[in-house]
């Protein structure tokens, strides 16, 4: 028997080309325009591998998939333009052994091909959960699909895995897409910002205390690790992690046990790990500032997230779904963007990429006046940074406090603007009370009494 490639499209271009690709690499192939042709095939004979659409006329080519899987038959690699996570990981739950996007690399396709049947021997389990709709990542560019694929690919191992990129290019929103597409998503997602934490208190943040372990101990309390029994700790900028924490998160990794801080019982934990960080770990561990053993285990999978400036073709996307989520959210009146603001907006720089987009669509949301967004709209005292900023941003935040219905606003806001200057002035002068005064222009009674009302509203 021959063994033959079966390649399954609505799309003749697409089966022509790929069938010549094949045949030129010197392997058997069979087309077949729908799944029920293919089927009808399958009574006489099976392939030795079949690559199938996902979305076509008729059946569905992810249906074929799961029968193959459960009768053996197999490899299958699937082809998509839908390269959405939810669909991706679909694809590799029903068994699939590679996605290719659409329009894909013909060379990069039969490469695909030959390492499937060269790893015939290793079956891949499937992993059966229902599918979570992860529609919270956007993205329409070459760089975001092949994310996505990784994601879809990735999710279902238990793999840990280090999400790299700059501030701002959506790794939390990764993390979770790992979480949700994965068996453990119906299970808690816990995420720990490394850096926003006191190194002091970060290891009873992650291990847990028991009660009396130190001072205001009273009570035993459960860490990040306990909380995400079963599912995934997300360790934000781990880069960050002091170097005494990493040898006991390094510890914790190899051993899956751990103790809480004052603690004499050990605890077995079945958490997945995913890190993520901003900064170049290979290079912090050159500095001395990161061991190298912890970066390995935690470096198991890689997903770079590129940035928002190497996928522009994403702007106005991301735009468009900023500005009409922050109308739905504040309960505002919709608004579009014209056409010329639109092309402005993906031609602007974002050093703080999708969340600095994201905080300028939600500004325009609730400052420009009508319900077509112009290019007027973007101009500099508008919404750069400097100019109103500020005043934009607690203009924002006023519309939602009176979207929610609150009534002591102007008092918070006072307290709030109150607060900020007097921290900021205090810490230019280094805590000297009477140069923080005449720096903001205040008397230093003033200045007390401001300090007073706001530390007692704050308890
Ligand atoms: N592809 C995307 N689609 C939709 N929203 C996105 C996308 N990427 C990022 N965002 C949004 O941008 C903001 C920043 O994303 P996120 O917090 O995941 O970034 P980050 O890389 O973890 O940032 P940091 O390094 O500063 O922690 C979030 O509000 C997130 O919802």
């Amino acid at each position: 028997m021959t063994e033959e490639i079966w390649i399954v499209d609505d799309d003749r271009g697409v089966r022509f080309v790929l069938a010549e690709a094949l045949r030129d690499a010197g392997l058997t192939v069979r087309e077949f325009g729908d799944v029920a042709a293919a089927r009808e095939a399958l009574r006489d004979t099976r392939p030795a591998l079949l690559l199938t659409d996902v979305r076509m006329p008729g059946e569905d080519g992810l249906g074929l998939l799961g029968e193959l899987q459960a009768q053996g038959i197999g490899p299958v690699i699937v082809m998509s333009a839908y390269t959405d996570v939810a669909t991706t990981a679909a694809a590799y739950r029903a068994g699939a052994v590679d996605y290719l996007a659409k329009p894909f690399d013909l060379d990069h396709a039969v490469a695909s091909v030959q390492r499937a049947l060269a790893s015939v021997a290793s079956p891949t389990v499937a992993d059966h959960h229902a599918t979570v709709a992860t529609d919270a990542l956007l993205g329409e560019s070459v760089p975001m699909r092949e994310v996505f694929r990784l994601i879809g690919r990735i999710a279902a191992s238990d793999l840990n895995v280090l999400i790299t990129g700059e501030t701002g290019t959506g790794k939390e929103l990764v993390a979770r897409a790992l979480h949700e597409e994965s068996a453990r998503h119906e299970k808690p997602f816990v995420a720990l910002n490394t850096a926003a934490i006191p190194s002091e208190l970060l290891e009873s943040e992650l291990f847990g205390h028991e009660a009396g372990a130190f001072t205001g101990a009273s009570r035993r309390v459960a860490g990040r690790f306990e909380q995400a029994e079963g599912g995934t700790l997300f360790l934000d900028e781990i880069g960050d992690m002091p170097l005494a924490l990493q040898t006991r998160l390094l510890r914790v990794l190899a051993g899956g046990e751990f103790y809480r801080v004052g603690g004499r019982e050990l605890i077995r934990g079945n958490v997945r790990i995913v890190a993520a960080t901003h900064q170049d770990l290979a290079a912090r561990v050159a500095g001395g500032q990161f061991r190298a053993d912890l970066m390995h285990r935690l470096d198991v999978v890689r997903i770079e997230l590129p940035p928002l400036r190497t996928r522009r073709s994403d702007i106005p996307l991301l735009a468009q779904h900023f500005l009409a989520a922050t109308a739905r959210d504040l309960k505002l009146p919709s608004k579009r963007f014209s056409k010329a603001a639109l092309k402005l907006v993906a031609q602007r720089d974002y050093p703080g990429n999708v969340r600095e987009l994201e905080n300028l669509c939600r500004r325009l949301a609730v400052i420009a006046p009508g319900s077509e967004i112009l290019p007027a709209d973007l101009g500099a005292g508008a919404v750069a940074p400097g100019g109103g900023e500020w005043t934009d941003a607690l203009r924002e935040w006023v519309v939602a406090a009176l979207a929610g219905g609150e009534t002591d606003i102007h008092a918070r806001a006072r307290e709030a603007l109150d607060r900020t200057l007097l921290q900021a002035a205090l810490q230019a002068s280094e805590g000297h009370r009477q140069n923080a005064a005449s720096a903001l222009g205040v008397g230093r009674n003033t200045l007390t009494r401001k300090l007073g009302a706001s530390r007692t509203r704050k308890r």
